[in-house]
């Protein structure tokens, strides 16, 4: 990824980028993930940044998202979440080592290891949710972390999730799965 392609990609990115705010998911060429990739059009493009040492996501849902009429599906909030925290446990690795670029060596990916969720509220689907994750240990190749979804002033779902470190760009021998 640290091609001369997806350079070109970043700057076209950071084009994107919505006053000074930084999202996590615009450094990120080539990401066709369903929740979180911006070259994937038929995706959720989710957006997350720092606020101190936590990481935000405003997302606004669509009807055709809906679990019961007027309630957002449970799946939806379960992949938000996912993509939300993985970028967060990616963002953080490199956050960690001097906040050295996104695009900078050795690159790391990440892919969901656990993720539980509690489902606490009805979550309306017609009003954008906020997502707060932290990370509470960094334990090897793994990043811990909570998250919670916030709809109006109230918690309506928290989740428990765990990222595992599958590429690492100075430890690479042969194929990956995760590095297509
Ligand atoms: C920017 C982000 C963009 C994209 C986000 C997309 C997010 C996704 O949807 S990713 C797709 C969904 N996830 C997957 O496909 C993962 C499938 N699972 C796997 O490939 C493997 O089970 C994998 C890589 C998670 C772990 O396997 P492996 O590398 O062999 O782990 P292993 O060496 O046994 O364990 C390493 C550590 O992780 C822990 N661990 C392993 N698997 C898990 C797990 N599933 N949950 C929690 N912890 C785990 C181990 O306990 C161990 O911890 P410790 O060092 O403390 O003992």
């Amino acid at each position: 990824m640290g091609n001369h392609h997806s350079k070109k990609n970043i700057m076209i990115a950071t084009q994107e980028n919505e006053g000074n705010q930084i999202f996590f998911q615009h450094t990120m060429p080539n990401n066709v993930c369903f929740g979180c990739g911006h070259e994937n059009h038929e995706g959720l493009k989710i957006k997350s940044h720092w606020e101190g040492d936590a990481s935000v996501c405003v997302w606004e849902s669509q009807e055709k998202y809906n679990g019961w009429k007027g309630i957002m599906n449970g799946g939806i909030i379960a992949t938000i979440i996912d993509c939300h925290t993985m970028a967060t446990a990616t963002m953080h690795a490199y956050k960690v080592e001097g906040n050295r670029p996104w695009n900078s060596d050795p690159e790391y990916r990440y892919a969901t290891g656990t993720l539980t969720v509690k489902y606490l509220k009805p979550t309306p689907n017609d009003v954008p949710v906020k997502l707060v994750a932290r990370v509470t240990e960094v334990k090897g190749r793994k990043t811990v972390m909570t998250c919670e979804l916030w709809s109006n002033d109230q918690k309506t779902a928290e989740a428990d999730v765990v990222a595992i470190r599958v590429y690492d760009s100075s430890q690479q021998n042969g194929d990956n799965p995760f590095k297509g």
